[in-house]
C-alpha cells in the first residue's frame, strides 16, 4: 500500500471555488515538486509600474531563457497535472485530453504540456486572428479591456480541457476561456497557472478548480 502524502500545504496549491485532489503516492515526487518550486519561484522579475502605473509585472520569461529552468516548470507542471487527473482513473479525476493555452504567454508551455500529457493543444487566440468559424467573448482584465476567439471546432462535445495561461491577476482572462468552452460544450476540469495574484482573488470568477504553481504579491 503506497504511502499517501499530503500534495503541499500550500494556499496558492488549493481552490476556494472546489479542491483539487491534490495528493501524491510517492513521497519522493513530492519532495521533488517542492525542490522545483522553490528553484522556480527564486527565477521570476519583477517590474513596477509596467505596462503601466500601479501595476507590479510579473515577469515569468527567465524561465524559458535557461532550458535548464524550462525543462524544470514542465517537470512540475507535468507532476501537479498527472497527480491530479491520473489517466488511468474514472471521472471526473481520469485525465485532460485538450489542453488550453491563453494568448499570449499560456502559449509558451501548453503546447509542451498537452505533449506531455498526451492530449491535444488548441489557442484562444486575441480577436481577429483565428480563420474559420469562431466563438467568442469581450472580458476585462488587470489592465484593461480584451476580445478572445477560439475556432468552433477545436473543442468537441464532453472533452475534458484544462486551461493554461502564466498569470491569473483578476481572473477576467480565465473566466473568458471557460465562457468559450462551455459555448462548445466542453468541459474545463481545471485551471493551471505559473503564477496568481492571490490578492485579487481571480480564482472566486472560475467555476473549475484552480491550481497555481508558485504565489504571489500576497
Ligand atoms: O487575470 P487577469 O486580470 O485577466 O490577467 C491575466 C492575464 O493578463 C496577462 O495577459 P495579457 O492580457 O497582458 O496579454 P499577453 O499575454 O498577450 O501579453 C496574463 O498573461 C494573463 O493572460
Ligand atoms: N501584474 C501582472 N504581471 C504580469 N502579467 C499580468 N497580467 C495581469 N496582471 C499581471
Amino acid at each position: 500500500m503506497p504511502l499517501i502524502v499530503p500534495f503541499l500545504n500550500d494556499p496558492s496549491t488549493t481552490s476556494t471555488s472546489s479542491t483539487i485532489p491534490n495528493i501524491m503516492t510517492d513521497p519522493s515526487t513530492a519532495e521533488e515538486f517542492a525542490v522545483l518550486r522553490q528553484t522556480l519561484k527564486s527565477s521570476l522579475r519583477q517590474y513596477p509600474d509596467f505596462p503601466q502605473p500601479g501595476i507590479l509585472f510579473e515577469d515569468i520569461l527567465p524561465l524559458f531563457a535557461s532550458p535548464s529552468l524550462h525543462a524544470q516548470l514542465l517537470r512540475a507542471l507535468e507532476i501537479h497535472v498527472t497527480s491530479t487527473f491520473p489517466p488511468s482513473l474514472t471521472p471526473p479525476f481520469a485525465g485532460v485530453d485538450v489542453v488550453i493555452g491563453l494568448e499570449a504567454r499560456g502559449f509558451l508551455f501548453g503546447p509542451s504540456l498537452a505533449l506531455k500529457l498526451g492530449a491535444s493543444f488548441v489557442p484562444v487566440r486575441k480577436a481577429g486572428k483565428l480563420p474559420g468559424e469562431t466563438v467568442k467573448v469581450t472580458y476585462q482584465k488587470e489592465y484593461g479591456q480584451d476580445v478572445f476567439e477560439m475556432q468552433k471546432d477545436a473543442v468537441k462535445p464532453g472533452q475534458r480541457v484544462l486551461v493554461v495561461d502564466d498569470i491569473i491577476a483578476t481572473g477576467g482572462t480565465a473566466a473568458a476561456a471557460e465562457d468559450l468552452v462551455g459555448q462548445l460544450g466542453g468541459e474545463v476540469v481545471g485551471f493551471c497557472f505559473i503564477l496568481e495574484l492571490a490578492f485579487l482573488k481571480g480564482r472566486d470568477k472560475l467555476k473549475a478548480p484552480v491550481f497555481t504553481l508558485l504565489s504571489g504579491q500576497e
